[in-house]
Order: structure tokens, then C-alpha cells, then sequence
């Protein structure tokens, strides 16, 4: 297997008294989205700070993209592309002017580019920044994450502040960079947004990763009622008795029920039949990331 695009182990950061990571085993896969989710506190900035060498750890060890951030900040910091979660930008000068003078910074990024992205976000690169709304400046701050197309995106709650059709146009952003071979590491204390980008998830609490999970898995895992209607009536019990499926109700033609996981097994089963509609409410998934905290609690209160 090849070298994780982020890799640390037993990681701790103590801030004087305050904790701020307890010993953080985390491994980010070349390719992948990786949700970095957890409440307000529990140490996601902390992380992406010592990823990128802004703050030093207290004891354990941090490789990103193979390297030490301590040893070889300068180099590493051209191949990441980052958003700070509290990404700061002032000044006289233009959205442009500031763009273009970050990508020379990091080697120089096409005019096309920089235009490319402004305009999905919406961005006019022609006004000042010190006049822009929080959410103008946030997209500043996305521009200039993925603008020279890194190998490492490290987003720290990147879409505070862009509205929900920025959002997506976001995570379209995101899923492209996957495509293209990227790894994106992205924090968020809002599960609905992770679950639409992610291939994995890594839950954060206390300063310590609780659980790591395929949001495919999840999908799978998860509980939803399904409803089918058929042109004729069909026979309930006929689906009762399949995997996964409980509290069958036929009235008319139409079929409702609780499916637990894989959705097959039911497919299958209703293609026999000539399908009219059918409806599925999407997965909880935030529920059953609730389920592991309070698995978590009790086997703390146990302990
Ligand atoms: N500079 C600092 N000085 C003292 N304590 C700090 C400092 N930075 C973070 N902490 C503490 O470390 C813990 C983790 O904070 P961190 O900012 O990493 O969490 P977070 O998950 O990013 O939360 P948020 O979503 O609120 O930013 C918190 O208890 C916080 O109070």
C-alpha cells in the first residue's frame, strides 16, 4: 500500500492546561475525501494546524505527503492547498491582485484558472478586498486552496459562510479533485455536508479520533422506510420475508416498509412486479454517527 497522504500517530497537543489533542492516530489514504467531523472543541483546528507546521506538537508524530511538516514546511507547503477555518484576508488591494500574488508565491497559476474558479463561486476578482462580505472572502479563500491544483487539500470547515448553492458548487469542486487523483482532507462539525463528498469519515472527540467509518458503509448500515407502488396488488408476506425488510404494509397497490442496509434484496424482489414509483428516504446518517457517541459514553462510563 502506498504512503498515507496524512499519517500521525499518538499526537498530542496540550495548550498549557488546556488539552487540545490526547493522542491522535489518524491516516488519510492518497485519493480519498476524508470527513473530518466533530463538535465545536474537540480538536479539529488543533490537527490541521500541526498538519501544516503552524503550531508544534507536544509529543507523537505528523507526516503529510511523506514528508515531516517540520523539516520540509517550505516545499510541502507548494503541494497543500489550505483553508484556514478562521482564513483572515485585508487589504487595499483587488480579489485579483491578491489571487495572482499567491499563486506566484507557489510557482505561478494560469490567468484561466484563478477566472475558472472566481466565476463557479460566483467571486468578483475586480473588487477590493477590504470591501467584500464574509462570504466574498471566504470564496477567496477557496480559490486560493484549490487554484494551483494541490495534491493535498487540507479545508478547515470550508463552507462557513458560502450559501447552500455555493455549497454544492463547493463540493462539486471537492468530488473533481478526488477524480482527479487528489486527496482532500476537510473538517466540519455538520455531517449532511461530509456525507455528499466523503469516502471516509473520522469522528473527533476529546482530542482523540472515537471512530472511523466508509460513508458507504453507513448508507448500507443505515435504516430508511421505502415505499413502492405497484400497477397491481402484490402479496406482503412475499417481502416480509426478505433481508433487511420489516413492518410490511400493503394497502392497494402500494407497498410500505422499514429497510435495514442493502437495498437488493427488495429491488430485486419488486422487479418481478411492474414498479410504478417508488420512494426512499435518504439515510439519517448524523443518527447513526449519534448511535457511536453514546456507544462511546457508555463504554467510558463502564470503563
Ligand atoms: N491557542 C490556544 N490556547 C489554549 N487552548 C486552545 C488553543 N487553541 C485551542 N485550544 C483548546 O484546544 C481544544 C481544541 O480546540 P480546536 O480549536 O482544535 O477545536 P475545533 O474542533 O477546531 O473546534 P472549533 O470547531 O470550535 O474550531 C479546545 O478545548 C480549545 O479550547
Amino acid at each position: 500500500m502506498s504512503e498515507p497522504a496524512v499519517h500521525t500517530e499518538a499526537l498530542v497537543k496540550t495548550y498549557g492546561r488546556n488539552r487540545g489533542l490526547t493522542g491522535l492516530d489518524l491516516r488519510v489514504e492518497p485519493g480519498e475525501v476524508y470527513g473530518f467531523l466533530g463538535p465545536n472543541g474537540s480538536g479539529k483546528s488543533t490537527t490541521i494546524r500541526l498538519l501544516l507546521d503552524l503550531i508544534r506538537p507536544t509529543s507523537g508524530h505528523v507526516r503529510v505527503l511523506g514528508v515531516d511538516p517540520r523539516r520540509d514546511g517550505v516545499a510541502l507547503r507548494r503541494r497543500i492547498g489550505y483553508l484556514a477555518g478562521d482564513f483572515v484576508v485585508n487589504g487595499r488591494q483587488t480579489a485579483r491582485e491578491l489571487l495572482t500574488y499567491l499563486g506566484n508565491l507557489r510557482g505561478g497559476v494560469p490567468r484561466a484558472r484563478i477566472d475558472g474558479l472566481a466565476d463557479r463561486l460566483d467571486l468578483d476578482l475586480g473588487r477590493r478586498i477590504r470591501g467584500l462580505s464574509k462570504g466574498n472572502r471566504q470564496k477567496v479563500g477557496v480559490v486560493q486552496a484549490f487554484m494551483h491544483d494541490p495534491e493535498l487539500l487540507v479545508l478547515d470547515e470550508p463552507t462557513s459562510g458560502l450559501d447552500p448553492f455555493l455549497q454544492q458548487e463547493f463540493l462539486t469542486l471537492v468530488r473533481e479533485a478526488r477524480d482527479g487523483g487528489r486527496t482532500v482532507f476537510m473538517s466540519s462539525h455538520v455531517m449532511s455536508e461530509v456525507q455528499q463528498a466523503a469516502d471516509r469519515v473520522g469522528i473527533i472527540r476529546d482530542g482523540r479520533l472515537v471512530t472511523v467509518a466508509r460513508v458507504e458503509d453507513l448508507r448500507e448500515r443505515a435504516v430508511r422506510q421505502v415505499e413502492i407502488h405497484f400497477a397491481d396488488p402484490v402479496d406482503g408476506a412475499q417481502f416480509a420475508a426478505l433481508p433487511g425488510v420489516s413492518e410490511v404494509s400493503v394497502v392497494g397497490t402500494t407497498l410500505r416498509c422499514r429497510l435495514d442496509g442493502r437495498a437488493d434484496a427488495l429491488v430485486k424482489a419488486a422487479a418481478a412486479h411492474t414498479v410504478v414509483g417508488l420512494l426512499s428516504a435518504e439515510p439519517d446518517l448524523e443518527q447513526i454517527f449519534f448511535g457511536y457517541y453514546s456507544r462511546e459514553e457508555q463504554a467510558r462510563v463502564a470503563a
